[in-house]
């Protein structure tokens, strides 16, 4: 137990840093505010090169004022007393004061790296280090580590106990919170690993995987901005609920140039939410799907004419279906995609009809190129291209595989009698235009790169003036000048340059969503997270593996195992650690550090009284817990669940299917039907060591009797 009094005195030399540090970040603002006003008079000069430097200098002050904005709360969080008797103070942002002395070090600058890795029994020349926790500008709280006793002085305090668990046991929020002042020794390895090459971080449920990536992707952007914010970070998540929940990590750490999709929406123009059952998922996985798309984006367009007939000067010229065909095949020789080549087929058609019409000796017959003018001017000639060769979206094709006697020629001796059927029904089952779902995505994708982009007549660029936040009317020049800025850094929708592609819950990433991905990552580096434990693939592992290893390419690889699992406590995680055993006897497991002292409730009630029971554990749950409630069930049952609890306290509850609860956490969870998420054939076990494993304070289960 710490003495009172030597806890305040401590706080009390913190406070006198903070309000260091605080005034100083008062001057920064100030300064920049006054730079931004500068920039508005040099306005008054009038030349163009004055223009253009006070867009310059508006830009970059209004950027750094931002910054100290997010960067207010929580700015200071740490204290090293080194062995060189130095004392560094640790926080969001590096501040110096007006002699250029440090009053702040960048928590992702290497003289903080020792804040995160210094242990007893390697202190890396710390002698104590101290949390500092903080509201608003007020310390609230000091936690010490003596890391070296020996070498503290006799006036060295130390107090608190544990700053790590009194994070852990803060409410949950409906966003991620970071964890910069608390990263473990093991996830600061992973976050500081080198930025070439793959980095590949594994460990069970909670044990900071998609915490350690977002702050791997804040870290690369500070030791190389240019680099990364340059070409971008694409992370991809499982589902737009967990893009949602991780959204607000990253600005808080002071990085926008993050673009983050859901496996859903990594399609430009597509944003699927809906899930196919697990066997309907691992056939659209497949990478024999490519096979079955090539012959797809092969095939005839469904009402495409099979024959030419069109009378010239009173002869019939004609292109039989056989002759058609092969010109077609011509044109898609070598891989050519068939959006691209358009050209080429009708060109083809040109020279059949120029062959025909010499060899007829029609009288009167003009030069080639004037015959080719004479037909490219009629409509009726005009019609049969556009219907025998039509641009093709990828949207349509994959239409084509509702119907079954095309799917069955796509599919022959690629899928079985069984798959095939599978993925008929799917099809005929879903409406063409809400029913994609995001297994369907990646096969756009595929499709996409098969058809090829159809030449579209350029569009013209949209006009970057009348853009600032919806207003058309702007008042100023600088005004103008950003908002053209902001449109130039706006990426293209399909954009695959990404200097650092971060794939979190990669063990649910399908053979045909790793091709999707790696082709915005061709020339990127790579952090990739999961858990092969919790994945609901239930497809051919091997072809998992070569699907990944394939899109990650030959880069080195550096491995990271996460060992500590920070969310459950370890009532709850004993719950989900005997399911995972039930499929996986020998896995190694993560140790829960908390104990609330609850066990999960768990209940079990006839069909006819789910409805009160998951009303009354949520309503329950809501009481008990300050921050969020998460209703987890079963795909089928979701719209159902939610119709029960609609009006309950909506912005603290949430309620999601089984596998959009991948990645996610609640404070309280209530855990819907978990027999028959369990009886899911193939991933029913993992799915339901996802869901059990989802709850910082309480779980409650209700399942059915029978
Ligand atoms: N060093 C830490 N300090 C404080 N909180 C932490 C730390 N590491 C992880 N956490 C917290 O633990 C929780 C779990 O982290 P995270 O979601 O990153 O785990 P995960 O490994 O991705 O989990 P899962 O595989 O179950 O999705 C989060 O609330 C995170 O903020």
């Amino acid at each position: 137990m710490t003495d009172r009094t030597e806890l305040e005195q401590e706080i009390a030399v913190e406070q006198r840093h903070l309000d260091r540090v605080y005034t100083r970040l008062a001057e920064l603002r100030q300064a920049a505010v006054r730079a931004e006003s500068d920039g508005y008079r040099l306005a008054r000069v009038g030349n163009f090169g004055a223009l253009v430097e006070r867009d310059a200098m508006v830009f970059h002050a209004a950027q750094r004022r931002h910054l100290l904005d997010t960067e207010h709360e929580g700015l200071v969080f740490g204290r090293l007393d080194l062995h060189s008797q130095q004392v560094l103070h640790v926080g969001r942002l590096g501040i110096r004061d007006e002699t250029a002395g440090t009053l702040v070090v960048d928590w992702r600058a290497p003289a903080a790296a020792p804040f995160y890795r210094a242990t007893p029994a390697q202190p890396l020349g710390v002698v104590r280090r101290r949390m500092i926790q903080s509201t608003g500008e007020r310390v609230t709280g000091i936690e010490d580590d003596l890391l070296d006793p020996a070498a503290a002085s006799p006036e060295m305090t130390t107090v608190g106990d544990g700053a790590l668990l009194a994070a852990l046991s803060q409410a949950t929020g409906r966003g991620m919170r970071d964890i910069v002042a608390t990263i473990q020794r093991e996830q600061d390895e992973a976050i500081r690993s080198p930025g070439s090459g793959v980095t590949v971080v594994s460990g069970g449920p909670g044990t900071g995987k998609t915490a350690v990536a977002l702050h791997r992707a804040a870290y690369l952007l500070y030791t190389d901005r240019s680099r990364y914010a340059g070409g971008g970070i694409l992370v991809v998540g499982p589902s737009a609920v967990f893009v949602e929940y991780i959204g607000s990590v990253l600005p808080s750490l002071g990085e926008e140039t993050a673009t983050l999709a859901a496996l859903g929406g990594l399609f430009p123009g597509v944003t699927a939410t809906r899930t196919d059952p697990a066997e309907v998922a691992a056939v659209k996985g497949s990478l024999r799907m490519r096979r079955v798309l090539e012959r797809a984006a092969r095939d005839t367009a469904p009402g495409a004419p099979d024959e030419l007939r069109l009378l010239y000067r009173g002869e019939l010229l004609r292109v039989d279906r056989r002759e058609l065909n092969a010109i077609r095949d011509r044109a898609l020789r070598r891989g050519a995609r068939r959006n691209e080549v358009r050209r080429v087929g009708f060109d083809g058609v040109f020279a059949a009809l120029w062959a025909q019409a010499r060899r007829l000796g029609i009288p009167g017959l003009p030069q080639q190129r004037a015959f080719e003018e004479e037909l490219a001017d009629r409509t009726d000639f005009r019609e049969f291209l556009k219907a025998w060769w039509p641009r093709l979206h990828p949207r349509h094709v994959l239409a084509w595989l509702a119907q079954p006697e095309r799917l069955r020629r796509y599919a022959a001796d690629v899928l079985s009698a069984d798959e095939v059927r599978l993925l008929g029904d799917a099809y005929r089952a879903g409406d063409s235009t809400v029913g994609l779902t995001v297994a369907d995505v990646a096969l756009l994708d595929e499709l996409d790169a098969l058809l090829g982009r159809p030449m579209k007549p350029a569009r013209p660029r949209r006009d970057p003036f009348q853009l600032a936040g919806g207003v058309r009317e702007l008042s100023t020049f600088a005004d103008r000048q950003r908002a053209a800025r902001q449109a130039a850094r706006q990426r293209p929708e399909d954009y695959r340059e990404y200097t650092h592609v971060v794939v979190d819950e990669s063990q649910d990433v399908s053979p045909m969503q790793w091709r999707m991905i790696g082709r915005r990552g061709r020339l990127a580096s790579w952090t990739v997270v999961g858990d092969p434990a919790q994945t609901a693939w239930t497809g051919d592992p091997a072809e998992l593996a070569r699907a990944r290893d394939h899109a990650l390419g030959r880069r080195p690889r550096h491995h990271f195992t996460l060992t500590t699992n920070y969310r459950n406590p370890a009532e709850i995680f004993a719950v989900a650690a005997a399911e995972i055993r039930r499929v996986d006897p020998d896995l190694p497991l993560p140790i829960a550090v908390r104990s609330t002292g609850v066990d999960p409730v768990r209940l079990t009630v006839p069909p006819a009284e789910l409805e009160t029971t998951v009303l009354a554990a949520v309503n329950a749950l809501l009481a008990e817990v300050p921050g969020t409630v998460g209703v987890v069930t079963p795909v089928p049952r979701r719209a159902e669940v939610a119709g029960w609890l609609d009006g309950l306290d909506a912005p603290r509850l949430q309620v999601v299917t089984s596998l959009e609860a991948k990645g996610m956490e609640y404070d309280g969870v209530v855990l819907v039907a978990p027999g028959e998420i369990r009886a899911e054939p193939g991933s029913g076990v993992r799915t339901l060591y996802v869901a059990l494993s989802r709850a910082t304070q309480r779980l409650t289960t209700v399942d059915l009797t029978g």
